[in-house]
């Protein structure tokens, strides 16, 4: 397999902090592969990108980029050798240079013009070059900014937040955009992202953090079908989270709302231990004959689908709150009473703690 990208056990405390910004940490990327670091407000996605970059200089551990040490105890290659793009999030355009002289910045090149105007192309943009940022659409600044860190051809692009100045419609449109730029560049990408909708649709890869540690890489499908832990499953998406012990022979969790069917379960456990159920909201489906049942105490529409808050009477006559998805479609009330079974695509048995 080869990597553009490589991150061996590396943390970096910053100075007068007790605790680490980022503990322990390792990634690879693959090359041509799009990889977005999702986490919430101090988890350590920046620090990360700041370390790739060489911002930051890392506590112990190695970085390699392209195959080549860039970072470890005894070397250090300054962020202007390491072959990297940026993309910040405020873009850092240059209000007195127009869009040709924005992206060509510091690229001396024999080949300047034409690089430039490559990039361009690639971006959209052509018409655009003698263009001042102020004279720009908020998409428009970020082509530029993505095409500047495409000119020099480098080995990865980093991108902070990228899309996080953008209103909803153009940040869906950009999204696409964005991807397909990279792509046809052949770069390796790594995004810096909170936003969970952001890191499921452009992203190869996703690596969910939390207080300066990996806490599940996999692709967008993985992570959302398969949490690995309560923070990716309460984190990445929504999740009904039930207590439960699993029977590692029939692939089912039995909880208090009743026995779980459980696509596969990974080994790991113990046949009868207690564990978590995550049940993604999508994983529900009504059915006159289904063999659960629930009140609807809630309801909203958003368009795409209803979310319902269910009411599910237990065996032993308690209560318990579900969250569902339903299709648009439905006619259903508040007050009603629905049967429904639990498909096992979207459900995950995690540890208990
Ligand atoms: N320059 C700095 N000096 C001291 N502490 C810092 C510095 N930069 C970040 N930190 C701390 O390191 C931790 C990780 O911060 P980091 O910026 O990497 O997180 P993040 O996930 O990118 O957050 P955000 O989404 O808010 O940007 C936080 O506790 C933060 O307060």
């Amino acid at each position: 397999m080869m990597y553009d990208i490589e991150l061996k056990s590396v943390s970096k405390t910053y100075i007068g902090s007790d605790e680490a910004a980022v503990n322990n940490i390792n990634l690879t990327v693959e090359k041509g592969s799009i990889v977005t670091l999702l986490g919430p407000s101090g988890s350590g996605k920046s620090t990360t990108l700041r370390l790739i970059a060489g911002f930051e200089r890392a506590n112990s551990g190695q970085i390699t980029l392209a195959g080549k040490v860039v970072s470890d105890q005894s070397k250090w290659i300054p962020p202007e050798k390491r072959g990297i793009g940026m993309v910040f999030q405020d873009y850092a355009l240059f209000p007195h240079l127009n869009v040709f002289d924005n992206i060509g910045f510091g690229y001396k090149e024999k080949d300047r013009k034409q690089r430039i105007m490559e990039v361009i192309e690639l971006v959209n943009l052509k018409g655009y070059e003698k263009r001042y940022p102020n004279e720009l659409s908020g998409g428009q600044q970020q082509r530029v900014a993505l095409a500047r860190a495409l000119t020099r051809r480098p080995v990865v692009v980093l991108l902070d937040e990228p899309f996080s100045n953008l209103d909803t419609d153009l940040k869906n449109q950009m999204r696409i955009e964005v991807k397909r730029i990279i792509k046809e560049a052949e770069a390796t990408a790594v995004f810096v992202s909170h936003d969970q909708k952001d890191a499921l649709s452009i992203s190869d890869k996703i690596v969910v953090m939390d207080e300066g540690t990996i806490q599940q890489i996999g692709t967008p499908r993985q992570i959302y079908q398969y949490p690995k832990n309560r923070f990716v499953a309460n984190f990445v998406g929504q999740s009904n989270l039930l207590k439960g012990r699993v029977d590692t022979e029939d692939n089912t969790v039995e909880t208090r709302i009743g026995i779980i069917n459980c696509n596969t379960i990974d080994g790991g456990f113990d046949n009868k231990e207690e564990v978590l159920v995550s049940i993604r909201p999508d994983s529900f489906i009504m059915d006159h004959k289904g063999k659960l049942k629930g009140n609807i105490k809630e309801l909203s529409y958003t368009g795409e689908a209803i979310e319902v808050v269910l009411e599910v009477q237990t065996p032993n006559n308690k209560k318990h709150n579900l969250l569902i998805r339903v299709s648009p479609d439905k006619v259903i009330h508040i007050g009603e009473e629905i049967k429904f079974n639990i498909i096992p695509n979207f459900v995950s048995v995690i540890k208990k703690e």
